[in-house]
């Protein structure tokens, strides 16, 4: 079970399935349980698909990398059934925001495709593939603003947060990859420009989206279950932050720090908006 919760990455899907309730309840400031639940579905199916394709055909790459946080690496599941499950899971995802709304399913079905395209080919063009999972990460609360039936800009402002930060995160994760990901010829920002740039461009878009994070505020008010988490989120991600400037090798941890910032972030988010 650990193996398919490792290769469906599902606290990714879960983190992107909050994100889409978030996006309900801030566009809309209720929450139809059936399009929550449908909604939340819809992104822990639709990424997990596009990251069990993505470990199916990171294979090589993830192995040069010593990934042993990959299950086809450690030898846990095997390659073909990374891709059987990223068939399998995507209709689920579709199905599930068919019956959200066509707006929704045409929504689901172009990320995901993205998703594919992004394993296959994106991940390679480097701060291209970079800039799509960013957008990723700002796309559930755009979600969850359609399901609502309307994107405001207070959930926009989430979003870019989340975009920020994660495209911080995505070209901080090219460090570590830098070996491996000559293999497929991935044009990082750390392989193109410079472990050193891709180190201080990081450490500007993550402290850029901290600098921006009271803007909710103005959506929320002074509120204490928005201000507590989101500090700790903000505490974390300036942690990192400073490790990026001190150019830290462990790459790993600070992968892991930004996880946990972010699950901070999501909860202020939540907290902020019920
Ligand atoms: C300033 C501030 C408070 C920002 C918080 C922004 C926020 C709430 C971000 C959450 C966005 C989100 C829905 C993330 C889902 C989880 C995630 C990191 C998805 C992207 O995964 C792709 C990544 O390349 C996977 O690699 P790894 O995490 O190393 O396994
Ligand atoms: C709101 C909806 C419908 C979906 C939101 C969330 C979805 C479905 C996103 C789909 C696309 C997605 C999750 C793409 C992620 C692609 C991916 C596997 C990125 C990580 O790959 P690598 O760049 O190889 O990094 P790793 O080294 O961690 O494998
Ligand atoms: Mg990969």
């Amino acid at each position: 079970m650990k193996a398919i919760w490792d290769l469906l990455r599902l606290e990714h899907g879960i983190m992107y399935g909050i994100a889409v309730i978030i996006g309900i309840i801030v566009s809309s400031g209720t929450l139809e349980f059936d399009k929550a639940i449908l909604g939340f579905l819809t992104a822990v199916f639709c990424q997990a698909s596009s990251f069990a394709l993505n470990d199916y055909l990171d294979y090589e790459v993830d192995l040069k990398n010593k990934r042993i946080d990959r299950p086809l690496v450690r030898g846990d599941l095997k390659r073909e059934h990374a891709l059987i499950l990223a068939v399998a899971l995507a209709p689920f995802g579709f199905i599930s925001a068919y019956l959200i709304s066509f707006q929704a399913f045409l929504f689901a079905l172009a990320i995901t495709i993205l998703g594919y395209i992004y394993d296959l080919k994106l991940k390679e063009l480097g701060v291209v593939g970079n800039v799509y999972i960013a957008f990723t990460m700002s796309a559930p609360f755009l979600f969850g603003g359609i399901i609502a039936g309307g994107v405001n800009v207070q959930v926009v402002v989430l979003s870019l947060l989340a975009f920020l930060s994660g495209l911080g995160r995505e070209i901080m994760k090219g460090i570590e990859d830098v070996e491996g990901d000559a293999l497929r010829d991935v044009k990082s920002v750390a392989r193109v420009k410079g472990v050193n740039f891709a180190y201080k461009l990081s450490a500007i878009l993550i402290t850029l989206a901290v600098l921006l994070s009271p803007l909710p505020l103005i959506h929320y008010g002074f509120n204490l279950l928005y201000i507590v988490p989101v500090a700790v989120a903000d505490v974390i991600f300036l942690r990192t932050v400073k490790s990026l400037i001190r150019k830290d090798k462990d790459i790993r941890r600070l992968r892991k720090e930004t996880l946990l910032a972010m699950l901070f972030g999501l909860l202020g988010f939540l907290l902020g908006a019920i």
